[in-house]
């Protein structure tokens, strides 16, 4: 094999406005220190050419694989700006996902491997490549990991057809420029698309530029938190697919055209204000303690809007409930309909009563709770309660003498020093 590329980029939390940023609200969103990693290894002249495109998904042990001539077949030769024309001619690509075989259980990740088909071949062509995946992220959980692997897949892919400059810094890695960076945004895009039929697109930027930022059709403004927001996030493992949420709440818009502009009208006014109270910087008049109170105050609103629009659930419920009783109120992430929770951990709050709320949690319906811990360099999901908010960016890392690849903890490493 020649040199390989990696690339990586974080999954993402939505404080407010997930749903309603489909339909032209205001959303604010931030990266977290959970990422996937996508590395593209390119078959050497020594190689002769395997002749095999190959995915392989390491965590889950799966590897997909297909023959050039196989791929030559079925699919045209497309477009290579990011457009979703581009990507819409490879609607065949679907029979090479299902030739595929992929076992029911993980039906889910059909999406994703014909996501990469597409990008693949709109990005590179059809010709031959190992592609290796790993991800510190809960699949389908609300934590942006389909945004995640669009970003680093499209990165990774642009980086190594020579789209991106590879250029390193002493530690071999690199942020590509902003041009770049614009480039590989509009790509995940599309392969959001692919995955979620119509994305924002708040997702993929928040993946790709990193750090916290307020999105509204399709524009990002980037917000500085004048203090650390400490958050714990309960995943309650209930499977869901952000798809067929989205298409839920379009079709409940189209029932009740007048009702949902109204709640999408107050979820816009509710991440202006908080998008204004996270910038705010905390005087004595104005303490931290008052702006987590607020922030909690229009989390609990937002939550409520989405129950609204349908997109809660009972598991969802359930973890509301259970921090409420200790003056914590939660939202639902991301898609909804199960998946993970955000609650605001006020600074003052003890460390006592973090834990009580974590062993009931724990209790509700065997392990509901999963913790993160994002304020250290290790991407790996831990059973400590908290994460921080933290400033992430897409990096690439290129190996150039082929040298195998630094262990993922040495990488984290790397990224703490690149990172801002
Ligand atoms: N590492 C990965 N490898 C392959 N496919 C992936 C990977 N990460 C995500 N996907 C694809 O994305 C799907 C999950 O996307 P979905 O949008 O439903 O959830 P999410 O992105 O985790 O949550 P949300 O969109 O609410 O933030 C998976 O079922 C799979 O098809
Ligand atoms: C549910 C949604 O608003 C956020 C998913 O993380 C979908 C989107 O904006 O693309
Ligand atoms: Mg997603």
């Amino acid at each position: 094999m020649g040199v390989p590329v990696v690339a990586r980029a974080p999954g993402k939390i939505i404080l407010s406005g997930e749903h309603a940023v489909v339909h032209g609200s205001t959303a604010v969103a931030a990266s977290i220190d959970l990422c996937t990693k996508v590395s593209v290894s390119l078959p050497s002249d020594a190689d002769g050419a395997s002749g095999l495109l190959e995915l392989r998904l390491e965590d889950l042990e799966l590897v997909f694989s297909w023959s050039i001539e196989r791929l030559k077949e079925i699919l045209p030769v497309c477009d290579t700006s990011p457009s979703s024309s581009s990507l819409e001619t490879l609607q065949s690509a679907a029979i090479l996902v299902e030739e595929q075989n992929i076992p029911e259980a993980k039906i889910g990740l059909a999406a994703g491997v014909f996501a990469f088909l597409c990008l693949h071949t709109a990005i590179r062509g059809i010709k031959p490549a190992v592609v290796v995946v790993t991800s510190d992220l809960p699949l389908g959980s609300g934590l942006g990991s389909s945004a995640a692997f669009c970003v680093s897949l499209s990165a990774a892919l642009l980086a190594s057809s020579g789209s991106i400059s590879l250029d390193c810094n002493e530690h071999g890695w690199l942020s590509p420029n902003s041009e770049e960076l614009e480039l590989v945004n509009r790509w995940a895009f599309e392969g959001e698309k692919v995955i979620h039929g119509k994305p924002s697109g708040i997702d993929n930027t928040v993946s790709t530029f990193g750090n916290m930022i307020m999105f509204q059709s399709g524009k990002l403004t980037q917000i500085k938190s004048y203090a650390p927001l400490r958050m714990l996030i309960t995943n309650t493992k209930v499977g869901r697919n952000t798809q067929a949420l989205v298409a839920g709440v379009s079709e409940r818009a189209l029932r009740y055209p007048g009702a949902m502009a109204s709640v999408f009208s107050a979820v816009d006014s509710i991440s202006k204000e908080l998008s204004a109270i996270i910038q705010s910087p905390a005087t004595n008049d104005f303490s931290i303690t008052e702006k987590e109170e607020k922030i909690q105050e229009l989390m609990e609103m937002n939550q409520g809007l989405l129950q609204c629009m349908g997109v809660s659930h009972a598991s969802i419920e359930t973890v509301l409930r259970t921090t409420l009783k200790y003056q914590l109120p939660s939202k639902l992430t991301g898609g909804g309909g199960g998946g993970c929770v955000l609650t605001l951990l006020p600074t003052l709050l003890a460390g006592a009563v973090i834990d009580k709320v974590i062993t009931e949690l724990e209790g509700c319906q065997g392990r509901m709770f999963e913790g993160f811990h994002g304020a250290i360099a290790k991407h790996l999901p831990f059973r400590l309660p908290f994460f921080e908010l933290s400033s992430r960016e897409i990096c690439l890392k290129f190996s150039k003498n082929n040298s195998a690849f630094e262990e993922p903890a040495v990488i984290c490493e790397l990224v703490e020093n690149v990172g801002r």
